[in-house]
């Protein structure tokens, strides 16, 4: 769909979806006139949030001041920013920032006040997160942890869609009031997209991936990625793959609960690309050594079968399927493995 942005500020701002964001925003644009331009907004406003928790060159003080303000920020008309460092990726977005307000200013009332809340909540929950209140600071301890950081970078995003589906009228307010399930709609990207990025994270000094789990198989979190460790760092995986399997249940139960079309596509990609992800990185040593990706042919197909619930349910089967292949008997895991499948399968 030609998105006709009948003024130059909207037209920059999807533009900018289109810079940050290169194959989700096309699924943005296919949204419903009554959702779409809040969607593209409230996209750009965590694109925003991310770009300062992200620039590790930011002084903590001013990061924090940041984060806990980013919901006040985006009703001052003319706001930009341009102390992020050099090489951050999307610093031009935040030097242009202005657009961003006028066109989030133009929203309806009730977007704005989702998208703010949002804003609100998450800028909290980063700059907590960066001063270490939870003690995690880079380094996650408990699977609880793990849980909470991925609540406040990804669940929010989950919550506040499903407000935003809800006031579009497109979905209903039943959508929105199950926390729960828009919770588990992040975590399951979330944590699928830690995994993935194990070597990309530990490369830039991340770590993502909870103590109590890498700990029972490791001293040295980078023990992981060292020969000599395979079976200790596929038991790892292993382990961090049934954490993420937890989630399903609550995806299929969301998703087979729209009714809108457009919103079922643009919900549903992104959840079929995990599993086919989660499928790709289990047992799969790579993930230690690059950054492995589902190939183009694949996504594409995944993206135009993603339609319907019945589709959806039969790609989910297929993967389940192929990572029941790939469960190893000698896998300490491999029962609690076999039965979180099974569980998900008897039920869909
Ligand atoms: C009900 O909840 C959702 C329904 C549909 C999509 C998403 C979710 O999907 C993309 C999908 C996306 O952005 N994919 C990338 C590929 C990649 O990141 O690997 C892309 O295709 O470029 C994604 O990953 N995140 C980022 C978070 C997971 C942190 C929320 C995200 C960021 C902002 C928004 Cl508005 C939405 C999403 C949902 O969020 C949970």
């Amino acid at each position: 769909k030609k998105i006709i942005a009948n003024n130059p500020t909207k037209k920059k701002c999807y533009d900018f979806l289109f810079l940050t964001s290169r194959s989700f925003a096309a699924v943005i644009a296919e949204l419903d006139d009554e959702l779409r331009d809040a969607v593209c907004l409230f996209y750009l406003i965590l694109r925003g949030l991310d770009t300062i928790e992200d620039d590790m060159t930011l002084p903590l003080p001013r990061k924090t001041e940041l984060l806990r303000s980013f919901h006040k920020i985006i009703y001052q008309r003319g706001w930009n920013f341009d102390e992020n460092g050099p090489n951050e990726k999307d610093r031009v977005l935040l030097v242009d920032y202005q657009v961003v307000i006028d066109e989030f200013l133009a929203l309806k009332p009730a977007f704005q006040t989702v998208i703010a809340d949002i804003a609100h909540k998450m800028g909290d929950g980063m700059a907590d997160y960066a001063n270490g209140e939870h003690r995690v600071n880079t380094a996650i301890e408990k699977i609880s942890d793990f849980d909470l950081y991925c609540h406040y970078v990804a669940g929010l995003v989950g919550y506040g869609l499903s407000d935003l589906f809800a006031v579009s009228g497109l979905e209903s307010a039943e959508v929105a009031n199950s926390k729960k399930i828009s919770n588990s709609m992040g975590q399951f990207l979330q944590k699928t997209n830690i995994i993935r990025d194990y070597l990309e994270d530990l490369v830039d000094g991340r770590q993502f991936w909870p103590r109590e789990i890498w700990a029972n198989y490791v001293e040295d979190f980078a023990d992981l990625s060292k020969p000599g460790f395979e079976v200790k760092a596929q038991a790892c995986l292993s382990a961090m793959v049934l954490n993420v399997l937890e989630h399903v249940p609550d995806c299929l139960v969301y998703l087979s609960q729209l009714r809108n079309q457009s919103v079922f596509n643009f919900c549903a990609i992104p959840q079929v690309m995990a599993i086919a992800t989660l499928a790709l990185v289990f047992n799969n040593l790579e993930v230690y050594r690059r950054n492995v990706k589902i190939r183009k042919g694949e996504a594409v197909r995944l993206i135009l079968a993603s339609t319907n619930m019945g589709n959806v349910v039969a790609i989910f089967r297929y993967y389940l399927y192929d990572i029941s292949g790939k469960n190893d008997p000698l896998d300490p895991n491999f029962m609690k493995i076999s039965i979180a499948i099974g569980k998900i399968e008897q039920w869909i």
